[in-house]
């Protein structure tokens, strides 16, 4: 078992005098590494990126084996290199943002001086770290659905082209779920269009609690969701859809008073050799008609088979 040591925890503060205060002697050749870092780092927006770069480049003032960055609030968080037993850590805060935590590791103690030039170094990085967060934070509100917070219709384009790129290259089976609630119409019209909202909502986040981190929901339209489950054969995509259908089932949407059982109807489909995104999609979305077709409240694979029957 590996047991950390933690060399030093801090707050790193961008505020010039208390960073004076650590600092090594200003070498030209310090100088020169932070001068040369600024311009490196400005070069990307990309989070990942950002700090890869940063890590590849602090290594000739300070080597190490790993760099760990985390960010709450945006539940973002990225190990770059490997973690091994001794680490230095710093909560990256300005006087208006929190940056998150940066941890770095290595096999053996940081000495004084190391964290000194670490803390140097480190001034480089808040401005392209906080530019690439704000980046990164609009191009998420842009790619979600204001509601329920799932990735809108923009998102679910970029992510099935992606997807199905990867599955062709490396020859991995690549399945969607398209899921529609049963009757919206009617729930709208009997609850009310709030009462209709958090309903929606409640599907997205039970989808989510059924499925695997690495599954993505996305709304499709106004009552309609599609997952994108990646290295999963039309076995699997079934059991998870099986699985989401009956949560749902099960579901009570509760609110003011007002109760509700929804249904929904799901139609699967799974990638074939050198298929089209347009036709991948179109037979998942057959497949659902299939199913609403055939009674709702179901599971119904591409080739309008059913999978699972409720009677
Ligand atoms: N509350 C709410 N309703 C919405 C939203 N977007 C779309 N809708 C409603 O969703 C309903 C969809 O109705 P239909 O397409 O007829 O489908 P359905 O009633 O679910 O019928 P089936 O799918 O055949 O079971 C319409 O009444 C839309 O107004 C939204 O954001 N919030």
């Amino acid at each position: 078992m590996v047991t950390s040591v933690h060399t030093s925890t801090n707050a790193f503060e961008m505020k010039e005098s208390s960073l004076r205060a650590r600092l090594p002697l200003n070498t030209d050749e310090q100088n020169e590494a932070r001068l040369k870092l600024t311009h490196v780092l400005q070069t990307t927006l990309n989070i990942e990126q950002v700090l890869e770069l940063f890590f590849k480049h602090i290594q000739n003032s300070v080597p190490m084996s790993g760099l760990y960055y985390e960010h709450q609030a945006q539940q973002f968080s990225l190990q770059v290199g490997r973690d091994t037993p001794h680490h230095c850590d710093y909560r990256l805060i300005t006087p208006d943002d929190d940056l998150g935590n940066i941890i770095f590791s290595r096999g053996k103690r940081f000495s004084e001086h190391e964290m000194a030039t670490l803390e140097s170094l480190l001034s480089t990085l808040i401005y392209p770290l906080r530019n690439a967060l704000q980046y990164r934070q609009a191009l998420q509100t842009a790619m979600n659905d204001p509601l329920t917070g799932a990735g809108n219709r923009i998102a679910l384009d970029n992510a099935l082209h992606r997807e199905l790129q990867m599955a062709q290259r490396y020859d991995q089976a690549l399945s969607i779920l398209m899921i529609d609630i049963d009757h919206f119409k009617q729930i709208n019209d009997t609850y009310g269009h709030a009462f209709g909202d958090t309903v929606l909502k409640e599907m997205v986040q039970a989808i989510d609690s059924v499925t695997r981190n690495t599954d993505m929901t996305f709304r499709y339209g106004g009552e309609e969701f599609v997952v994108i489950l990646s290295k999963t054969e039309a076995k699997g995509a079934a059991v998870i859809g099986e699985r989401i259908r009956q949560y749902i089932e099960q579901l009570i949407v509760d609110e003011d008073g007002k109760k509700l059982q929804a249904t929904v109807s799901i139609g699967a489909s799974t990638l074939g050799p050198q298929e089209p995104v347009k036709s991948f999609f179109g037979r998942a979305d057959e497949a659902l008609y299939c199913a609403k077709r055939s009674g709702r409240n179901r599971l119904v694979s591409a080739k309008c088979e059913e999978l699972v029957t409720t009677s």
